[in-house]
């Protein structure tokens, strides 16, 4: 059986190949024949100019856009060159680049136009009215769609696309100073794709409400449209396009969702819609499903697989098409300031507040900012391919002229018929230097609109089958780049971005670019001065921190943290670590020889707690000079600039309560030495009370400026409008209330205890030498004084963390000469005692704690306490007069340095309250 089985097998395999040889040669025999009779005077297409090869076969069409992946639209313009406005570009089409024989083309009326099967191969939509071949039938579909889409209908559901506009800036705003370049137009498809499906189903795919602008649509319609010629010449393998949904779970992440929601998610919603109409449950808000159902297309029209086709296509041709437009006017008016700058003229006379736009009829009527949506539709091409028509009903007559001679060529009918966008819109007779992208061109010279031009516009194609979104297309694009324009595109910076970059290379149905890169970004910081919105910026953000346009320096490493100091910064943080350290030791050492001699009083506890908090107004400003206070935004990522602004805020309060509490010390230990003097101690108070009012004006306000407080260091809140700060000027008053108030204050602490001085019997030499020690305490007013340009600097609104560095620098050594001065007195005993004592500690009768027979205190027991701190240096002694000590500082009062016969004393009369006990003394003393 086996030996016999082996020469059938061969007999039947050598038939098999003889059939399939047989086949392949008649089938290039045929292909021979029909090729022969394309280029001969027999084909109905022999008349019209171009390459014999193209009216032969699809080979060529084959090589330009399968093989060399969408290029034949570059051939054929380049046939167009050639030969004349009408080439043959393949055996049954004619290509046409003259656009007065558009309305020819795409009639409409009763004068019926199918589309080529060979171009509806390409769409694997083919139950949706845009992948419908026949005339009639794509009429009684798009009927219930343009209803839809109707400009009343848009009217009603405007308002939706008001909020996604907002969100969509709100969203870009947010990732102000990211310094991260992203490709704008993948921002634009989200918003995009969220407008359509909002307007369609009544609920937007909500691309806007995630995190960051991945996953979208932009790349996957991209793949999505990759097979598009290859669908096209073999129509069979549009059937791995089902495949889609098998494979979902396989595909990246993007490619998915797409799928996904064409093929699951949209089906979906045409079966829930329908049950809902069965059921009787009616929506007011329509919806492109239930418009569909509830229309008078055939049951057939209404099979769930074709609604979906539908939604599929509205979907698929109102994401790409509207988002590159935006895109491609955004990177013109980025690169071209003059345009951006009328064109902000023209739309802040209409527009009060661009968070409230006005409806799209009214921006409709300006003309500049029509003339640069029409030249962004221009450059971007929409429908970058030929679209063609077949004429089924009569022929067309097309006269013009070619090379200075009349032309004239009779397209039969039956014939397919067409143009490209790409071709169209670089004619150099409707559009001179078409390239450059120049918005006059649409307007004459009163700036009304040229009809003229605007006829030779291709964008949404015409006729009966012309663009069927386009109302919402426009509506979008008036609003979208109004609210850009306005809102976001004074932060905007092109990163790494050019001309080629949106030049047309090839297409996929649409445009595509070399490589395809997209519009790279970057959000910087809201300018105040140089945006062109600076009034409504003003109001809405006052708080951020801006750059210049030369400010996002692209060496800035967005991950960095800590920057290394130098130059500002390290003389800032070096200069305060020195008048720390001061600070510190005066301090301590006063506190030490206080402590240690029973005297520390109600000033010392004062004077530390204020050191202790001064100690951690340092330790803030070291750390906002190492994240970026200090430096220029331009160095700084957003991280840093957020966190430096952060600090120095905390700061602020921090070291408003440091200087409050040295002040009081200070005052307490004068309010000592002039209580007896009424008028004295009626100004200590005021200026205690003013110190402490300034204090609350400049904490309270730094918490309330905005609301919550950290919208001051994240925008976001703002942005977003879960913050809001008042107007910028009412923290420059706050602070300048709170430098006029510290001035007062310090000047005060020279010309109280001056008055003091002076009514002493000191010698004018000594009185010389207090007052030179007195004038050291105001250089802490001039310091303080040399901070208010840097107040100012708030108004500006430029490089903040640049110029509080200087506020903080003043106002750290002013604190530091606050605590080191009140403390200095002290310091002379403590040498003095050290040194005579020859022990570090005190002697043992000033160590005695208790009552001393000379000296009471205010409002506490009898202490060693004379008002010697802050900058006076008048200590006194009550007691006898042969007890009388030198006039020293406080410690060393209670020194046992025998009385100087030529020293200077002076008797006071202290009016505080004493113990009875104490009192008693006095009195016996003074009668002795
Ligand atoms: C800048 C934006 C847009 C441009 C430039 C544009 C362009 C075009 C063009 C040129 C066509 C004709 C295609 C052809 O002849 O084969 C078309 C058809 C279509 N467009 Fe748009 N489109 C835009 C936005 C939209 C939007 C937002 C929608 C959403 C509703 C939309 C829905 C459609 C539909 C459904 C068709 C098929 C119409 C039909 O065959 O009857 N388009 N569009």
């Amino acid at each position: 059986m086996g030996t016999q089985d082996v020469p059938l097998t061969r007999d039947t395999s050598f038939h098999t190949a003889y059939y399939v040889l047989v086949l392949i040669s008649a089938w290039v025999a045929f292909k021979v024949l029909q090729a022969l009779y394309n280029v001969s005077p027999l084909h109905p297409l022999s008349h019209i100019p171009g390459p014999r090869i193209a009216a032969a076969t699809y080979l060529l069409e084959f090589y330009y856009d399968v093989v060399k992946f969408g290029c034949y639209t570059k051939e054929i313009k380049k046939m167009h060159e050639q030969y004349g406005p009408i080439v043959r570009i393949n055996p049954n089409e004619v290509h046409c680049s003259d656009i007065s024989f558009a309305d020819e083309i795409y009639a409409v009326g009763g004068r019926k136009r199918d589309k080529p099967l060979h171009q509806i191969n390409g769409s694997a939509l083919g139950q949706a009215g845009f992948g419908t071949v026949d005339h009639d039938i794509h009429r009684l579909r798009r009927v219930p769609l343009a209803k839809f889409f109707s400009r009343a209908m848009i009217a009603r559901l405007e308002p939706e696309v008001h909020g996604l506009v907002q969100k969509l800036c709100d969203k870009l705003l947010a990732q102000s100073g990211d310094n991260e370049a992203f490709d704008i137009a993948m921002a634009y498809s989200c918003f995009t794709s969220d407008a359509i499906s909002s307007y369609s189903f009544g609920e937007s795919f909500g691309f806007l409400d995630q995190k960051g602008w991945y996953p979208n649509f932009r790349a996957p319609t991209a793949s999505i449209l990759r097979p598009v010629f290859i669908f096209r010449f073999f129509p069979w393998t549009k059937a791995s396009a089902g495949l889609g949904k098998v494979f979902v779970d396989y595909v990246p992440k993007d490619i998915a969702l797409l799928i996904r929601t064409l093929q699951i998610d949209l089906p979906a919603k045409v079966i829930k819609a329908k049950a809902d109409i069965d059921a009787g449950i009616t929506y007011d808000r329509p919806t492109i499903f239930a418009s569909l159902l509830q229309s008078e297309l055939e049951l057939s029209d209404k099979e769930t697989h074709r609604l979906a086709d539908e939604a599929a296509a509205v979907v698929g041709a109102g994401t790409e098409t509207t988002s590159w437009a935006l895109s491609v006017m955004t990177y013109h008016l980025l690169t071209k300031p003059d345009i951006l700058a009328k064109l902000t003229r023209e739309l802040k006379a209409v527009v009060e507040d661009p968070k409230q736009l006005p409806a799209w009829p009214v921006l409709e009527t300006l003309p500049y900012l029509g003339a640069v949506i029409q030249e962004g539709l221009r450059l971007s091409y929409g429908v970058s391919s030929r679209t063609a028509r077949i004429p089924t009903e009569e022929n067309l007559l097309y006269r013009g002229e070619w090379n200075k001679k009349p032309v004239e060529h009779v397209i039969p009918q039956g014939y397919a018929v067409g143009m490209s966008a790409f071709i169209t819109h670089h004619d150099h007779r409707a559009f001179p230097d078409s390239y450059a992208f120049i918005p006059e061109r649409w307007l004459d010279e009163d700036g009304h609109r040229r009809k003229d031009v605007e006829r030779s516009m291709l964008a949404f194609s015409k006729g009966s089958r012309s663009c069927l979104g386009m109302n919402l297309a426009l509506c979008e694009l008036h609003l979208c780049l109004t609210a850009l324009v306005l809102r976001v595109i004074p932060q905007m910076r092109l990163s790494d971005t050019t001309d080629e970059d949106l030049a047309y290379d090839h297409d996929m149905f649409i445009p595509m670019t070399k490589e395809n890169r997209g519009v790279r970004v970057i959000i910087a910081w809201r300018t105040f001065n140089s945006g062109p919105w600076t009034s409504y910026t003003e109001i809405a953000c006052p708080q951020l921190p801006v750059s210049s346009s030369t400010a996002m320096s692209t060496t800035v490493n967005p991950n960095e943290r800590i920057i290394p100091l130098d130059g500002l910064p390290l003389a800032i943080l070096a200069i305060s670590c020195v008048f720390w350290v001061l600070s510190v030791i005066t301090v301590s050492m006063r506190a030490y020889t206080r402590i240690s001699k029973a005297i520390f009083g109600l000033d010392d506890a004062f004077m530390v707690a204020g050191t202790i908090v001064y100690t951690a107004a340092t330790g803030l400003a070291i750390y906002a000079l190492l994240v970026g206070l200090g430096r220029l935004e331009a160095d700084l990522n957003a991280w840093q600039r957020s966190e430096a602004m952060k600090y120095y805020i905390i700061w602020i309060l921090t070291y408003v309560l440091a200087l409050a509490v040295v002040k009081s010390s200070i005052w307490i230990t004068i309010l000592r030495i002039a209580s007896t003097k009424i008028n004295l101690r009626v100004t200590v108070y005021v200026l205690l009370g003013i110190t402490w009012a300034s204090f609350c004006i400049t904490f309270i306000g730094t918490l309330l400026y905005c609301r919550p407080v950290r919208t001051i260091w994240t925008p976001l809140l703002v942005l977003t409008g879960k913050g809001s700060c008042a107007p910028v000027g009412t923290f420059v008053i706050i602070g300048h209330v709170a430098t006029v108030s510290t001035i007062v204050t310090d000047l005060a602490l020279v010309v109280v205890p001056a008055i003091i001085l002076w009514n002493t019997q000191m010698k004018k030499q000594q009185k010389l030498q207090a007052f030179g020690l007195l004038s050291f305490a105001s250089v802490a007013s001039i310091i303080t004084m040399v901070r208010i340009p840097y107040i100012n600097r708030f108004e500006g609104m430029t490089n903040l963390q640049f110029w509080v560095a200087h506020i903080m620098l003043c106002s750290n050594v002013e604190t530091g000469i606050g605590c080191v001065a009140s403390s200095v007195p002290s310091l002379r005993h403590f040498f003095r005692g050290e040194t005579s004592g020859g022990s570090s500690g005190p002697s043992n009768k000033r160590s005695t704690p208790g009552p001393s027979r000379d000296f009471f205190t205010i409002g506490s027991q009898p202490r060693l306490t004379p008002a010697d701190g802050g900058f006076s240096l008048s200590t006194v002694r009550h007691g006898r007069e042969e007890n009388w000590e030198p006039l020293h500082d406080g410690a060393s009062d209670q020194s046992d340095t025998p009385i100087d016969p030529k020293g200077l004393y002076k008797k006071q009369t202290y009016a505080v309250d004493i113990e009875m006990k104490h009192l008693d003394e006095e009195r016996q003393a003074r009668g002795r």
